[in-house]
């Protein structure tokens, strides 16, 4: 076991300690280390990929990618199934990892898995209906055929807090179109991408299929992998700023390129809404992960009418959270990732105090340690300030008051991002209306949870672009190739 790891496995070979090439491991002793925010404890150190790794890796990919595509999709489908069987049947270890490198509650750490089990069953399945079109041609002596062909090898770059769901969304789509892939999770959450890599391998997909690279010189590995010409297509989860610059370095070899970004989440309660099933709903979306997931509530809208009844009710469920070690069965409310979130949202909080909001509850660290944060609820607060402008990742929730729909939908919409909303109502001309009109990739409509395989994920504006899970969920791993089949003439 690695120095000081503060947790337990059943099987320890899941905790690995170098990247993942080529169905080969690549330890060392140009280590980083992996810390657990909850208590600062050096829990794994990790060694380091180097630049000619890198490059051997996508070298590997491509070759290996041969013989991926050619395999019948149901053979890709009987490897990926046997992957996702794999992750169930470790579901607990898998949990462990993630909770200690990550923060989470264990319950929830336990949700990720199953959730990211869930995309490989979803693509397994999906990578056999591929389907192509013949269309008429006009003329008897020609035939139009399309057929749709898997990219190739593709690169992703993946953030900490789903350190397991934000690749299997990906890899799973990857892998099922025939594409092989190679992933950079974040530098902070290695060992959850690592153990996916060890149940991978166990699983008997081929060595190059699948690639996990981890290093903390994240610029030096994504320009690589930004730029190489021998990969085909990028897909990046991350803040909107990283996805910018890595959208540009994409450009220089015009891949394919997916992005998955930020947001800033309105949570709209209208006066018709049931209250006690807004005010659940806001305190999973908004406390969810200590509110470090991309579609956590960020802004909550609420009808002046109920206000006082909502804030009432929301203040005491949010009163009755548990913060602490996501180890604690008890807890519902894990630390954040670290001390430069936790400034973060300090300053979000005291530049919009300065500007008129006010706290109702909570606003500062926990006694329990320096990235606990407690669940706080700010009011009084204009859509114009930081805390209602930026996206917040902290267990805050900023409320706003209005008094008409289409004032609402206007503050709801003043934001440059566009991936999650949320609102309550039971007016189905209002749903309707409301749904059509906000400027988000997704709407939860008298619901917080809306994320899901089957469904596309994604957002609009500057919280990027291209869809993860669904049936749409494949095409940006696929080329559409058109065959005109000619010299038929009868
Ligand atoms: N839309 C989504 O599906 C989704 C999902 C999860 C998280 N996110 C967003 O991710 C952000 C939080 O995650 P984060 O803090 O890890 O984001 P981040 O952008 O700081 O880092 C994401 C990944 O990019 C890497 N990275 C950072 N700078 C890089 C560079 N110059 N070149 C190459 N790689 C670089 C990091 O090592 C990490 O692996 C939030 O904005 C959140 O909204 C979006
Ligand atoms: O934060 C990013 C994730 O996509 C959130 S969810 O688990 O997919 O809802």
């Amino acid at each position: 076991m690695p120095p000081n790891a503060s947790f337990k496995l059943s099987d320890n070979q899941l905790l690995k300690l170098g990247s993942y090439s080529h169905g080969q491991w690549h330890e060392g002793n140009d280590c980083f280390d992996v810390m657990n925010p909850a208590n600062h404890q050096v829990i794994a150190q990790v060694a380091n990929c180097h630049l000619a790794l890198v490059e051997q890796t996508v070298l590997n990919a491509k070759t290996a990618g041969k013989d991926w595509q050619q395999m019948p999709a149901n053979e890709r489908a009987s490897f990926i199934k046997r992957w996702q069987s794999l992750m169930l049947e470790h579901i607990d270890d898998l949990a462990t990892i993630l909770t200690a490198e990550q923060g989470k509650p264990l319950a929830e750490a336990k949700g990720e898995i199953a959730y990211s089990a869930s995309y490989l069953e979803w693509f397994a399945e999906e990578g056999k209906r591929i389907y192509g079109d013949t269309i008429p041609a006009g003329s008897n002596d020609k035939r139009i055929i399309v057929i749709k062909q898997p990219v190739g090898v593709v690169a992703a770059i993946t953030p900490w807090n789903f350190p397991s769901a934000m690749i299997a969304r990906k890899a799973a789509a990857a892998l099922a179109a025939g594409c092989t892939f190679i992933v950079k999770p974040s530098e902070l959450t290695p060992l959850s991408a690592l153990a996916m890599a060890e149940l991978a391998d166990r699983a008997g997909i081929p060595k190059g299929v699948f690639n996990v690279l981890v290093g903390t010189d994240a610029k030096a590995i994504g320009k690589v992998l930004t730029e190489h010409n021998d990969i085909a297509k990028f897909s990046f989860t991350g803040s909107t700023g990283v996805g910018k610059l890595l959208a540009q370095q994409s450009a220089l070899t015009v891949k394919r390129i997916s992005m998955e970004l930020g947001g800033n989440a309105p949570f709209i309660v209208f006066d018709d809404a049931d209250i006690d099933a807004a005010v659940e709903g806001a305190i999973t979306s908004k406390y969810r992960n200590a509110g470090q997931t991309c579609v956590c509530t960020n802004r909550i809208f609420i009808d002046n009418k109920i206000k006082e009844r909502f804030l009432d009710k929301f203040s005491e469920r949010v009163s009755q959270l548990v913060i602490g070690s996501g180890f604690d069965k008890e807890v519902s409310v894990g630390p954040l990732i670290n001390q430069q979130a936790v400034t973060k949202i300090e300053s979000l909080i005291q530049q919009s105090v300065e500007q008129g909001a006010q706290l109702r509850l909570g606003g500062q660290c926990s006694e329990l340690g320096s990235n606990f944060f407690l669940p706080t609820i700010m009011t009084n607060v204009r859509n114009d300030m930081p805390i209602a402008q930026q996206e917040i990742f902290a267990p805050v929730s900023a409320v706003i008051g209005f008094d008409s729909e289409d004032e609402v939908i206007a503050l709801a919409n003043q934001t440059e991002y566009g991936l999650a909303a949320y609102f309550y109502s039971r007016d189905i001309g209002r749903v309707w209306r409301v749904s059509e009109c906000l400027e988000f990739g997704m709407i939860g409509i008298n619901e917080g949870i809306i994320s899901n395989a089957a469904a596309p994920f994604g957002g609009i504006k500057q919280s990027g672009y291209g869809r993860e899970g669904s049936k749409y969920g494949l095409d940006d791993y696929l080329h559409i190739k058109y065959l005109c089949l000619g010299g038929l003439s009868c």
